[in-house]
């Protein structure tokens, strides 16, 4: 696991901004730095990539290069991974997308909340590296819906997790369902409250990038 708030960095910064009630009455501001963390973490990500070397034309000579030799897919959940996922893909622009709509039915704390994933559009990821952006990793029950709906029972080469702010249950109930991943995250909170909210957190991420949800 890659903890980014294990050392300084502006990632952390951006993190406490997002956190803050104050900073989080600007929702352009919520999604900006969400979407700037979405690069960070594509950056630190990209650093455990395979690469094939090459060798580029430049118009003064030839420079020895390094490529990602491996197709990538990009998977959010919508709607509060929208501007994580778009950090995600400035950085990996040639990379294919898969949205998967989730909803967590919140009547029960975390072991009784159920998620509906309603609506998955993508491309195959057999072979591929699955990227899945998802600002936050509570129960970790929506990325674990939106994997399988993606996946559709095949398994991509790789599967790369990338989120804002994960829980430690959250993580700990991925390790139990998911047999091999790598997980690329802002900070790591200790627990989730009775509703199955982080604790501390951000709040509901969805609310604060695109408004409160009826
Ligand atoms: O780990 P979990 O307990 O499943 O919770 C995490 C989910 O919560 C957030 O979405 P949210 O349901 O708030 O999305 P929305 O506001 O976009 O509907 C987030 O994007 C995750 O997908
Ligand atoms: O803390 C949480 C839990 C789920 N969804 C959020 O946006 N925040």
């Amino acid at each position: 696991m890659v903890n980014l708030s294990t050392f300084n960095s502006i990632a952390n910064h951006i993190i406490a901004e997002l956190r803050d009630v104050q900073v989080q009455k600007d929702s352009q501001r919520f999604r900006k730095n969400m979407e700037k963390l979405g690069g960070i973490l594509a950056y630190e990500a990209s650093k455990n990539l395979s690469y094939q070397p090459t060798e580029i034309q430049t118009p003064l000579g030839k420079s020895p290069s390094a490529i990602i030799d491996t197709k990538i897919v990009i998977a959010t959940i919508l709607r509060a991974g929208v501007p994580l996922y778009q950090g995600v893909l400035n950085y990996f622009d040639k990379a294919d997308s898969a949205f998967v709509g989730a909803f967590r039915n919140e009547d029960g704390d975390a072991e009784h909340l159920t998620v509906s994933t309603h609506y998955t559009a993508g491309p195959s990821i057999k072979d591929k590296i699955l990227i899945i952006a998802d600002p936050m990793i509570a129960t970790g029950k929506s990325l674990l819906s939106a994997y399988q709906a993606i996946c559709k029972g095949n398994s991509p080469k790789e599967l790369l997790i990338l989120s804002a702010i994960a829980s430690q249950p959250g993580i700990d109930f991925l390790e139990k369902h998911l047999s091999n991943f790598s997980l690329y995250v802002g900070a790591v909170d200790p627990q989730l409250n009775q509703h199955a909210y982080i604790v501390p957190g951000l709040g509901d991420a969805g609310d604060l990038a695109f408004g409160e949800k009826i």
